[in-house]
């Protein structure tokens, strides 16, 4: 690409950014105009993040210190030229570094994210904020920026400018840089001369940036010697002075950190702008020695559904940085938790792919997870704050039980469901309340799974339930028939799909109701039959139903058959599904199958039960393989009915 060629000392090479950046930095001038001061925390952030970065490196190559090995932060204020600058001497960029990440967003699904952008402004502005913030904050506050940058271990004369005033395009050249490390110049926009008080700056550092585990220091005038009350107080010089408490938060105790400096190293290490859910912050002796700092969102990542999305924590070793997104540490079904990891165990030079399958990572993982699903059973004690979790990662968390096997039962229990007891779709059953309300002599948890929440309320199966007063529990998200084939039973009850063949609920009614049951199954035999040989290899069976009340007929599938959202989800993504025959089920207590039955020609009564099964058929599927026949054979019996 001609845009990344070298360009000689001095000469300005001008680049346009990216078509996502622009829009990025006209919504987030926008949206973040009311919190204007976070751009601090956000360049102090990336600093540390390239001290981590420089110090990972060095363990393999400690030449990359030079003579400079003291890693910090600085920031200078300046008046005249109405500049804030921050500096640091961490890892630094060459020029195709700058490029790539000064000029465009690296992140994946950035253009499908982008495109569903509606272009209303205050609407996209919440969107934005699951997109994190970064660099390009600096333009809330200055209309030009400078960043001067020179990589670890790169000559003086190999560094590069970048200049940009944020509107459509920056300039970079080669420049002369005496320090490794990146500084970054801010020309404040007008009126924003706040930024200029080094007692402003000092307290949005302590604000935001306090846990930053290098110094982030500030100039500290001297002063002359002087005399108070008679006494001489010498001369001081002037000098770079700490304004943070520059440890890593992990490493301090638990009792002398404060929520808002948790809910500041948060926002640090995972780029969000909301606050955190929950935490939980535990530091563990004995055969493993790590700490965990973990974290559960408020909001779901606008990628949390792209396979190649990043996830996982940030692991250090003795408190050195190694990695981001250290993936072995958590589940797939806990992407969603963020935090750091700080074993003492590891070796430092550890890769991604000795993590892989080291025991150490993997009592780590057993760890972790335990930790963070502790983490949630705790938020879970708040219902409404665990439902606002559930709102946004409920989905994820059902991948568990496929997933965790070992953890089922304490998953399961995390687990949100609508339910007929509510009557509404909200996810907000818990698997024990429902086994707290059973109804004595049932030992079963009933559930049905449908395409959609009022498919699902509507289902003829619900008729018997409803009668009897026993609660279903209504599940209709993709995810949910892949998550019932992992859930066998809640608290040794198992579970049973109530559109399945099988289902006796004979224990839950009274002697005179079996005997009735048996009667009519009696009297019904010979209509059963005839049933049968109109429906021929359409069927598997045909029986007497006890599960419906106002519907003429049900189809069930068989209690060992595949179930029929499954055949669907199967169909949905195009692969081969075994041919299942439902059970045909009929309410002989009906008036429409009393007339059915009574039927005497033949011939009618053959297209009467194809329209009964293939009724029975849209109710429980939602469409038909031939729904031309079943008009035209609705239609011809709708027509000898009004004659
Ligand atoms: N001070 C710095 N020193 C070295 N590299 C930096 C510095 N600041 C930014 N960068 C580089 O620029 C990249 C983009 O920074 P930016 O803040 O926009 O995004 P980020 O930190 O990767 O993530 P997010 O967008 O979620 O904040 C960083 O990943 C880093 O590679």
């Amino acid at each position: 690409m001609s845009e990344t060629t070298a360009n000689a000392a001095g000469q300005k090479q001008t680049h346009g950014f990216q078509a996502e950046v622009k829009q990025l930095l006209q919504l987030m001038i926008h949206s973040l105009y009311s919190n204007k001061e976070i751009f601090l925390r956000e360049l102090v952030s990336n600093a540390s993040d390239a001290a981590d970065k420089l110090r990972f490196l060095a363990l393999s190559d400690s030449s990359l210190y030079g003579d400079d090995g003291e890693l910090r932060v600085r920031i200078s204020l300046d008046e005249q030229a109405r500049t804030l600058t921050i500096s640091d001497n961490g890892i630094g960029m060459d020029e195709a570094d700058v490029i790539a990440h000064l000029g465009t967003i690296a992140k994946s699904g950035t253009k499908e994210f982008f495109s569903q952008l509606s272009g209303d402004q205050s609407k996209d502005s919440k969107l934005i904020g699951q997109f994190g913030v970064g660099f390009y904050s600096a333009f809330i506050v200055a209309d030009k920026v400078t960043v001067r940058t020179r990589k670890a271990g790169l000559p003086a004369d190999s560094a590069v400018e970048w200049e940009s005033a944020g509107e459509g395009d920056y300039t970079i050249s080669k420049i002369n840089k005496a320090s490794r490390g990146t500084e970054i110049v801010l020309h404040l926009r007008d009126g924003e001369d706040e930024f200029l008080s080094r007692w402003k700056v000092e307290s949005i550092v302590t604000k935001y940036s306090d846990h930053i585990s290098i110094p982030v220091e500030m100039w500290q005038e001297g002063t002359p010697e002087r005399e108070e009350d008679g006494e001489k107080i010498p001369a001081t010089e002037g000098h770079w002075q700490a304004v943070n408490k520059a440890t890593a938060l992990w490493t301090r105790d638990k009792s002398e950190i404060t929520d808002d400096e948790y809910k500041e190293f948060y926002k640090h290490i995972s780029h969000d702008w909301s606050e955190p859910l929950s935490w939980s912050h535990n530091k563990v002796e004995g055969n493993n020695n790590y700490t965990s700092l973990l974290y559960v969102p408020k909001k779901a990542p606008f990628d949390m559904w792209n396979r190649e999305a990043k996830h996982g924590l940030k692991l250090y070793v003795q408190r050195v940085f190694i990695m981001d997104d250290a993936e072995q540490f958590m589940p797939s079904y806990l992407r969603f938790i963020k935090g750091v990891l700080d074993s003492s165990d590891l070796p430092l030079n550890v890769s991604r792919e000795i993590l892989q399958d080291t025991k150490v990572s993997q009592s780590l993982r057993k760890g972790c997870s335990s930790r963070a699903l502790k983490m949630l059973e705790k938020l879970a004690k708040d219902s409404e704050q665990y439902q606002l979790f559930w709102n946004e990662f409920g989905q994820v968390l059902k991948e568990g039980p496929a997933e965790d096997f070992a953890n089922k039962e304490q998953i399961a229990a995390l687990l949100r469901f609508a339910s007929t007891h509510n009557d509404s779709s909200a996810q907000n059953v818990a698997l024990a309340d429902y086994v707290s309300r059973m109804k004595e002599g049932q030992d079963e948890i009933y559930f049905l799974v449908a395409d959609s929440h009022e498919a699902a309320k509507h289902s003829p199966h619900l008729e018997v339930f409803r009668k009897k007063g026993l609660e279903v529990l209504l599940l209709s998200d993709r995810i949910d028939e892949w998550l019932m084939q992992h859930l066998p039973e809640f608290d040794g009850k198992k579970f049973r799909s109530v559109a399945k063949g099988g289902l006796d609920l004979s224990k839950l009614d009274d002697e005179q109701t079996k005997e009735e049951q048996k009667k009519t199954e009696e009297a019904f035999a010979s209509v059963l039959e005839r049933f049968k040989k109109a429906l021929g290899e359409q069927v598997k069976d045909v029986k007497v139903s006890h599960r419906l009340t106002d519907s003429p007929a049900c189809v069930v599938t068989d209690e060992f058959d595949m179930s029929t959202q499954m055949i669907k989800l199967m169909e949905s993504v195009g692969q081969k599904v075994p041919d299942v025959k439902p059970i045909f089920e009929l309410n002989p207590e009906h008036q429409l199958v009393k007339h059915v039955a009574d039927e005497p020609d033949e011939n009618r009564f053959q297209q009467w039960a194809e329209v009964l099964f293939e009724q029975a058929l849209l109710a429980e599927r939602g469409s038909l393989k031939n729904p031309a026949s079943f008009v035209t054979r609705l239609n011809s019996l709708l027509l000898s009915l009004a004659k």
